[in-house]
């Protein structure tokens, strides 16, 4: 049997921030624009400080403005919201991003709630939710455009394929399907309660794996020749006393079965950022009503 294609989700990140970082200069040059975006990061999370600290250096790469707001892990609600309303009312600033998880005495969904629409370059905002639903212009989540762009890599046209989601979170299984079943896809949304999961995601030309269970996903699950997309990344221990990522997807094995696959890390990670930057340019045209390269 031969080995899946594996995809290059690196390579891949870095040609769609190559397309920002063009769409940030057309901005600028044409309309004086300069594409802002904010990152608000309550509490001392190391693995978010990381990933903080590597959007804002692609961000400034690509020729946006950043701003990054650190605030202690007591930071109250209110504070929290402040900061918020302040970045809203910031004609600079086209993104705003609050990094979860937030500390547990602050009501996620409040914060999210109260960013402005036009300005949520998650896509979480329940505005933006229902503007992919209906198919309205919106900004989209990043993890999930990022998954699509990396189907399309190795099929050229989705239209008509079976593609099975495995979760259903706000932040990943139910954007990815709305925007599969946009690319005329048959969709089922598979989780912890499907019955005989298996034979479920079996069926699939397209496999996307969101449930952050580390490689839940076997090869006998998997059709010969589909295209596997494993969003998850979990840290688990590894052989020298350390730890490693892994995917949702037990990749070795399903590699050997599947016609295409991510890898973990290198996959549908490196393209989380590169859509974010992406929403972020988008965002600045929308807010300043001048034609966007992107939506
Ligand atoms: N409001 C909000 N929006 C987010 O999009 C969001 C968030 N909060 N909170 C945290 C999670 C996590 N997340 C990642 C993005 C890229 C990598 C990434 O680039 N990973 C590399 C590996 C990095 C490593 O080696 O640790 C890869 O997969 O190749 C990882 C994690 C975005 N998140
Ligand atoms: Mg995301």
């Amino acid at each position: 049997m031969s080995e899946a294609k594996i995809i290059d989700g690196k390579q891949i990140a870095a040609s769609v921030r190559a397309d920002v970082a063009a769409e940030v200069a057309r901005l600028q040059k044409e309309h004086g624009l300069k594409p802002g975006l904010a990152v608000v990061l309550v509490g001392e999370d190391p693995a978010s400080k990381v990933y903080v600290a590597n959007k804002a250096k692609q961000t400034v790469e690509v020729g946006m403005n950043s701003w990054e707001h650190r605030l202690p892990a007591e930071t109250s609600e209110a504070d929290v919201l402040a900061v918020v309303d302040k970045l809203n009312n910031d004609p600079a600033c086209h993104g705003i991003l609050v990094q979860l998880p937030l500390p547990k005495h602050i009501n996620a969904e409040k914060v999210l709630n109260s960013i402005n629409p036009d300005k949520d370059v998650d896509g979480f905002h329940p505005v933006n939710v229902g503007r992919l639903w209906v198919g309205e212009r919106a900004l989209v989540p990043c993890t999930p455009t990022g998954s699509v762009i990396l189907a399309k890599s190795v099929l050229p046209s989705l239209s008509g394929l079976d593609a099975v989601v495995i979760g259903r979170s706000n932040i990943v299984g139910k954007p990815v399907a709305a925007l599969l079943l946009r690319e005329n896809c048959s969709v089922t949304i598979a989780h912890s309660r499907t019955k005989n999961i298996e034979d479920v995601v079996k069926r699939a030309d397209l496999v996307v794996a969101a449930v952050g269970i580390p490689e839940m996903v076997k090869a006998s699950w998997i059709k010969p020749g589909a295209t596997i997309i494993d969003v998850g990344i979990n840290r688990v221990p590894s052989e020298n006393g350390k730890t490693k990522l892994v995917g949702d997807v037990a990749y070795e094995e399903c590699a050997k079965v599947a016609g295409a696959i991510t890898p973990v890390p290198g996959g549908v990670g490196p393209m989380t950022i590169a859509c974010l930057l992406r929403n972020a340019a988008q965002a600045a045209a929308m807010i300043a009503g001048v034609k966007s390269a992107f939506a």
